[in-house]
């Protein structure tokens, strides 16, 4: 099968950078929260994760080239100010690495967590394998000690072949906004999709996998949406339009992440729209795992003019206007309804 032990080592890394994600925000101390140059909040988890995830995939697959587009770099990491995190992030990466349980590795140095942080400075494009990686997305609730995922996929010749999406704090039960209240509060998941091979679940760190699939809603009126918590990453009022427009009854379902992508691929919810605000740019990493999660669970992720997501054109994803996804039903009415509110937005400027 294509693809088969790509999938392996990607889980194998994502579950491990997960766990590392886990102990960090359990243990969340002021002081792990820093600014980067961006002002973005930046947390010795987000490096860690990078690191093994980078780590991982180069031990597990060796005899392939290694190519990854990932969100961060070590440039803070390497000043003068920067030298206890480092040091926190090669602990934590070492522990990590330790609970594993295997013991075919030395400890890793400083210098090594530095390297394979950098290790994902590639710029993707359309020629052979790229892995593309945000290994803390939803930053801001990671810090509120909200959703957040590690998203990893991999990109090539231009297409999004595979993705692995862990979601630490996603219940395993629906989040919809018209579910029954579930007698499971199990948290953790870990969705992953190869191309041509449909979308699985499986609780974070166990190991039966169930086939999910998007919801099969085809009247608005039954869809419920999830959108960004944040306001500032996504215009919610343009949302609240559109959902009108449908006919969309039930209030937006708010959460961080795209742990959206994963909810949505096992029917928690009908749609998802994003519209970031003016001057704002999708990076590739924000979508690559998310959009091949949904897609392989028989949904689709468009631009809002209805273009299909282009990955290939190195780490920038530009779209027009914003991302929607949706089941195959309802995205003709859902189109509409977008190109209707974007004219009236023009119109009122
Ligand atoms: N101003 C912004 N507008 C839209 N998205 C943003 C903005 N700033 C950061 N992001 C990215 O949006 C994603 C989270 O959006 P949301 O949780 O609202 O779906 C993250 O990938 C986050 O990056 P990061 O990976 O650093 O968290
Ligand atoms: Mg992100
Ligand atoms: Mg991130
Ligand atoms: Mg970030």
């Amino acid at each position: 099968m294509p693809y088969e032990k790509e999938l392996a080592a990607a889980k194998k890394a994502v579950t491990l950078a997960a766990r590392l994600c886990q102990k960090v925000q359990k243990a969340l101390l002021q002081s792990d929260v820093h600014s980067k140059s961006d002002k973005s909040p930046v947390t010795v988890a987000d490096y860690g994760s990078q690191a093994l995830v980078s780590f991982i995939l180069e031990r597990e697959l060796p005899s392939e080239s290694f190519s990854l587009v990932a969100e961060e770099d070590s440039g803070d990491l390497r000043k003068e100010s920067g030298q206890d995190t480092l040091n926190r992030i090669t602990e934590l990466v070492n522990d990590t690495l330790a609970s594993e349980g295997s013991n075919s590795f030395s400890t890793l140095t400083t210098d090594d967590v530095l390297v394979a942080i950098d290790s994902g400075k590639s710029e993707g494009g359309s020629v052979g394998r790229h892995w593309v990686l945000d290994p803390i997305d939803g930053t801001k609730g990671f810090v509120r000690g909200d959703q957040y995922a590690i998203a990893l996929a991999l990109l090539h010749e231009g297409k999004i072949v595979l993705g692995v999406l862990a979601c630490p704090n996603l219940p395993l039960a629906s989040i919809g906004s018209n579910q029954q209240h579930s007698s499971s509060n199990e948290v953790g998941c870990l969705f992953f999709a190869k191309v041509g091979d449909g979308t699985y679940m499986q609780a974070l760190g166990g190991s039966t996998q169930t086939r999910v699939h998007v919801c099969d809603i085809d009247n608005p009126e039954e869809a419920s949406f999830f959108e960004s918590f944040e306001a500032a990453h996504s215009l919610h009022d343009l949302s609240s339009s559109i959902a009108e427009k449908l006919g969309v009854k039930a209030p937006p379902v708010r959460i961080d992440s795209q742990a959206k992508y994963g909810a949505l691929s096992r029917g928690d919810g009908a749609i998802y729209l994003r519209f970031p605000h003016r001057g704002y740019r999708e990076k590739i990493w924000d979508h690559a795992a998310g959009s091949i999660v949904v897609t392989e669970a028989g949904g689709i992720a468009m631009d809002a003019a209805g273009n299909p997501l282009d990955f290939s054109k190195g780490k920038f994803l530009d779209v027009v206007s914003g991302i929607i996804v949706t089941n195959q039903k309802l995205m003709p009415s859902l189109l509409t309804a977008v190109k209707e509110a974007l004219n009236e937005k023009a119109s009122s400027l």
